[in-house]
């Protein structure tokens, strides 16, 4: 082997190996030992004057599952965006643990820094096999995507074999993604943000158009990956929102409208008043 493809030999390996190496150092960076794992403070986004939220202030706890419900325009996807990287808030603070400024972090920054975010629409590879999205997801950067197969060490297969068990698609994971069902590929789709091991996911409408099994089975895998997760799930269906939620935080007009458990928003007048009255 000429010494060139000897070095290019060396830094795929190096490039898998990266991929597959545990984030503890992000861990360590991440301080969540006042409690929180996110930070919003006073959060205003403004479009042509018109205020998507206004002087938001939100908190989620390091391993909780927390619902965002509230009406239209409520500024939900907002708040998303702003965590994310999405949108730039005109003023306020974003903090990751106490540490991480996420208003100082580009997007592929902040999900590399550990949070993921599934859209409401599914957006799996159908031509690919259910494992090999996982083995995509895993593999962020498409840079590495020639060389995986074969070097997927053992580590990352368990990983995979895990990631299929826990979101119930151990039985269908050779069979093209695009063959599932929609419940299914949302499952694959958290399957495949649950590969980047985030330490916070956020999770968009995840029961939209799904049957009442399927919104069983998603309303066990959200609740059972709270704790080593904090999941943040937007949801318009209060069913599933009453099946699953601890703690639940009104939105209205782009600020907390309530926030408390499902009984306590839900017997809060002004909450009545401008979402579940409707
Ligand atoms: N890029 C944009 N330009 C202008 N206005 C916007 C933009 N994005 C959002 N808005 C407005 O900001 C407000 C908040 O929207 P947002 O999508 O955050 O609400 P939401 O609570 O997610 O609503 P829904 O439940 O319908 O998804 C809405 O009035 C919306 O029209």
């Amino acid at each position: 082997m000429s010494m060139l493809a000897r070095t290019r030999e060396v830094m795929r390996r190096d490039q898998v190996f990266d991929i597959v190496r545990p984030r503890q150092d992000l861990d360590a960076r991440l301080d969540t030992r006042h409690g929180p794992i996110l930070y919003l403070e006073d959060v205003t986004v403004s479009f042509d004057g018109f205020r998507a939220l206004d002087a938001l202030t939100l908190y989620i706890d390091d391993g909780e599952l927390r619902c965002i419900i509230g009406p239209n325009g409520a500024g939900k996807t907002t708040m998303m965006d702003v965590i994310t990287g999405r949108t730039r808030p005109d003023s306020g603070r974003a903090f990751f643990g106490q540490r991480l400024d996420l208003l100082r972090l580009q997007e592929t920054e902040i999900a590399q820094a550990g949070i993921g975010r599934k859209f409401q629409k599914p957006t799996v590879f159908p031509s690919h096999r259910v494992v090999e999205n996982l083995e995509l997801a895993m593999a962020g950067d498409r840079r590495v995507w020639p060389v995986l197969g074969a070097r997927l060490d053992s580590a990352a297969r368990d990983r995979i074999a895990a990631v299929l068990d826990e979101v119930g698609l151990a039985d269908v994971a050779p069979r093209p993604a695009g063959e599932l069902s929609h419940g299914q590929k949302q499952w694959l789709e958290i399957g495949m943000l649950l590969m980047q091991e985030p330490r916070l996911l956020l999770v968009d409408e995840p029961v939209a158009g799904m049957t009442h099994q399927e919104m069983d089975r998603t309303a066990e895998l959200l609740t059972r990956l709270a704790g080593r997760h904090s999941v943040v799930v937007v949801e318009h269906d209060m069913e599933f929102v009453r099946s699953i939620a601890r703690k639940v935080t009104v939105l209205h007009q782009g600020s907390v409208l309530a926030e408390g458990s499902m009984a306590e928003v839900q017997a809060d007048p002004r909450v009545v008043e401008v979402y579940l009255g409707e």
